[in-house]
């Protein structure tokens, strides 16, 4: 793993959660981005070097939407830099980590993702990312 690449949080109203934190970071959104095969609509922020990422459901069978019904808003997951998201994969899978989708998707902000079942990593939804060639 090379850093945090961002820290992911579920917000029902994208504009709205855009404000406060634009109000809380003093900068603005540096991306708007829809992610239709995760069902969700995005923005990123820059804080120094680390960067969150606000997520909103598209519709009801969004992952975010399934999170914020049970759990309200709030951190959703942890996304991690890594260099070799294959390599990755087959490391963590015979470290006994159930990769959700063992094929990289696409993900936000020009990524590749792959994602971690969070029962297996104490409760925290992790996300593992790679720069899309
Ligand atoms: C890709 C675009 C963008 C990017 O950065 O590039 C994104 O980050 S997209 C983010 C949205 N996409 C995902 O989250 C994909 C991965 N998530 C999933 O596959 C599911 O959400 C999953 C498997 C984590 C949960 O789905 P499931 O249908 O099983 O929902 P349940 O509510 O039944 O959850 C089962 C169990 O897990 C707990 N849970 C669910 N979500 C989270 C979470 N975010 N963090 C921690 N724990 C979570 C849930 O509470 C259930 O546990 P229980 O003890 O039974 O309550
Ligand atoms: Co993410």
């Amino acid at each position: 793993m090379k850093k945090i690449e961002h820290l992911g949080i579920a917000v029902r109203n994208l504009e709205a959660s855009n404000k406060v934190f634009e109000k809380l970071l003093g900068v603005g959104p540096y991306k708007d981005e829809e992610v239709a095969s995760e069902g969700v609509k995005t923005s990123f922020f820059k804080a120094g070097p680390n960067k969150i990422e606000l997520l909103q459901a598209m519709d009801a069978s969004s992952p975010i939407a399934k999170f914020l019904e049970k759990r309200g808003e709030g951190l959703h997951h942890v996304a991690f830099a890594v260099a070799d998201l294959e390599a990755e994969i087959k490391r963590l899978v015979k470290e006994g980590f159930r990769v959700l989708n063992t094929t990289p998707k696409k993900g936000a902000d020009n990524k590749l993702v792959v994602f971690l079942h969070p029962k297996d990593t104490n409760g925290l939804l992790v996300e593992l990312c790679q720069e899309a060639p």
